[in-house]
């Protein structure tokens, strides 16, 4: 048999937490690549050896090699996917470089939010779906009903579906075969000109840009001039090679093939994510469909915090936006926090990830706005404003109307828990499209909600009030005029840019207030009383005062010792860093963080 009908390249998808890592852990331990106890080890040295050169990259594709029941060695392709619904678009991306698609379901969960999205993009692709049923250990298992479900509900076969348990081991031989006989081989002219797409890239320090590609029609080796079809950019190459599970040169890389080239690339733009590399000298004729470039939904400040740099944040920013092209970010100032960033990102989930690792990765110290969507503005002369920033709102007398993005989302929860949810989307503006009934104990809500109330802490609510049953998804629909005003807080009859947010006017008064109350809990006392306002214009719809109080350090030292009291002024200052000036009150820097989450 030739190398590609001995090929198979796949992806695992699922939704959270149903084993997707830990089955591909299994896959990789029982190929033999890497031996169990030096699993974690290896995998990990690898990732640290990547942090060293100042950038983490995901494991993005691996190649492993298995002796099947036929006696035939197979090599198979596992390309990674991000499980979380913000990231549906770098799914597809993933999916693209594939012929199939394993489908992990719980067996005790079941079918859930994720797992259709999931579904409804491997089909878009055209994947042939293998479901997979895991943790059939758990007590609470329930298999033959979830592969019912899985009939049902997404309509695929799952009577030969392997009932694994990743988590123990069990028939993971019987997922290794379906992969053999499931999952089709690829096809692509091995002697066309090459078609290459790109679906990962990054950099590396001493090769340039590596870019994962998945060869779909001729061959490229070390040598060829390549040309990115987008960029119409040229390079040699100096490395062909696969991921298994470092990086391993190889002689050549042709159609059906999974791997990486690297050619000396220095700048990460010409070797955009979605683009087709051919050959310079024997081209092909029409590119691969590329990828839609996945749009930013939600939007952010982010400053660096009193001690920290500009430029390290924006070094930062920079390395992160390198292997995750939906990151976007341009300079911007603040009265109130100075120089910083307006952040894109693709949903709230993306958006704390991108945080959390400017802080572990980077260790950076930063404070972070309001999330807002974008908003579109109809000014009175018919001009239109894409407003990101809601300092950056016009005056009212120059609006005519604002429109505000509207997600269709779908909620899965056990009907137990249908009320608190109905009653949680009824908070957030939802309008209610019709209910679906699963099965006896779960439905499926439809909702149109605007997105500028999911951003905020809609998800955790969601998780909360069904006891971490319930499950979204959600996707863009359209933009939808709506009664939204720009809420000002005012610190001391200081307008405060950074806490300015837009909302709906229904909403406005009962957010304004509960803003004041956390600023009040989070400034401390000055010697002169602070008013907290919330306003809509010029008209005040809450107020909080912090009284007056004057503290003296110094007070409990009865004059004594003067190193005492050195110390205790110095730990003064230290306090004081953490303060942000706003006229002439100390506002500490987690007070703009306070305000995020508006839960009591
Ligand atoms: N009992 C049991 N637990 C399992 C099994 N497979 C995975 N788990 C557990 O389920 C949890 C989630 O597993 P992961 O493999 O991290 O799930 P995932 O789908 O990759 O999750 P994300 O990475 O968040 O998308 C972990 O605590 C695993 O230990 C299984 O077969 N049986």
């Amino acid at each position: 048999m030739d190398r590609q009908s001995r090929t198979r390249n796949f992806s695992i998808i699922a939704h959270i937490d149903h084993g997707k890592s830990t089955l591909a852990d299994r896959l990789i331990e029982d190929t033999g690549l890497v031996q169990s106890r030096d699993m974690k080890a290896q995998l990990l040295d690898n990732m640290d050896l990547e942090r060293e050169r100042g950038i983490t990259i995901k494991l993005q594709s691996i190649r492993l090699v298995y002796k099947a029941k036929d006696g035939e060695e197979y090599f198979f392709n596992l390309i990674d996917t991000p499980g979380h619904v913000d990231f549906n678009y770098e799914v597809s991306r993933s999916l693209a470089a594939c012929e199939g698609a394993l489908l992990i379901v719980d067996a005790a969960q079941g079918v859930e939010a994720q797992t259709l999205a999931n579904v409804y993009l491997a089909l878009d692709q055209d994947l042939e779906i293998v479901p997979v049923i895991n943790k059939i250990d758990l007590p609470s298992a329930r298999p033959e009903e979830i592969k019912t479900e899985i009939e049902d509900i997404i309509g695929l076969d799952a009577s030969e579906a392997p009932l694994i348990s990743a988590k123990d081991g069990t028939n993971i031989d019987q997922v290794l075969e379906a992969i053999v006989h499931k999952v089709p081989a690829p096809k692509g002219d091995i002697d066309a000109p090459l078609k290459a797409l790109i679906f990962d890239s990054y950099y590396d320090s001493y090769k340039g840009v590596i870019s994962y590609v998945r060869v779909f029609e001729g061959k490229v080796k070390k040598g060829d001039r390549i040309k990115m079809m987008n960029t119409k950019k040229v390079f040699e190459v100096t490395e062909v090679g696969v991921v298994s599970p470092t990086h391993i040169p190889v002689e050549d890389l042709v159609a059906g093939d999974v791997g990486y080239i690297a050619a000396s690339v220095k700048d990460i733009r010409s070797s955009r994510v979605g683009d087709t590399i051919t050959l310079a000298d024997n081209p092909t004729e029409h590119p691969l469909p590329g990828y839609k470039k996945a749009t930013p939904m939600v939007y952010c400040g982010i400053y660096p915090a009193e001690g920290e740099k500009y430029e390290n944040v924006r070094d930062a920013l920079e390395k992160l936006q390198v292997n995750d092209a939906a990151l976007e970010f341009e300079a911007e100032t603040s009265a109130a926090l100075g120089f910083g960033f307006r952040c894109g990102f693709l949903g709230l989930l993306h958006m704390e990830i991108i945080q959390e690792r400017l802080e572990r990765e980077f260790d950076l110290n930063m404070i972070t706005t309001a999330p807002s969507v974008l908003f579109r503005v109809i000014k009175t002369d018919g001009e239109v404003l894409m407003i990101q920033n809601p300092t950056n709102l016009p005056p009212v007398q120059e609006i005519d109307h604002i429109e505000e993005p509207i997600v269709k989302a779908n909620i899965i929860v056990p009907t137990d828990y249908v009320g608190p949810v109905m009653e949680l989307a009824q908070e957030r503006r939802g309008n209610m499209l019709n209910m679906e009934y699963l099965d006896t104990k779960r439905v499926t809500l439809h909702y149109e909600i605007p997105l500028n109330e999911v951003v905020y802490d809609f998800f955790d609510s969601l998780k909360s009030r069904t006891k971490g049953y319930g499950s979204l998804d959600y996707e863009f629909k359209e933009y939808k005029e709506a009664k939204l005003v720009k809420l000002d807080i005012l610190i001391n009859r200081e307008q405060v840019d950074a806490l300015s947010f837009i909302v709906h006017e229904s909403t406005a008064q009962t957010r304004g207030r509960v803003m004041c109350e956390k600023l009040k809990d989070e400034i401390p006392k000055h010697q002169f009383p602070v008013p907290i306002q919330a306003a809509i214009g010029t008209k005040v719809v809450a107020r909080e005062t912090i009284s007056a109080y004057r503290k003296d350090v110094l007070a409990k030292c009865y004059g004594g010792d003067i190193s005492r009291k050195r110390k205790l002024l110095e730990k003064q200052k230290e306090g004081k860093k953490r303060m942000r000036q706003i006229g002439n009150v100390e506002v500490p820097q987690k007070a703009f963080m306070s305000v995020l989450k508006l839960d009591k």
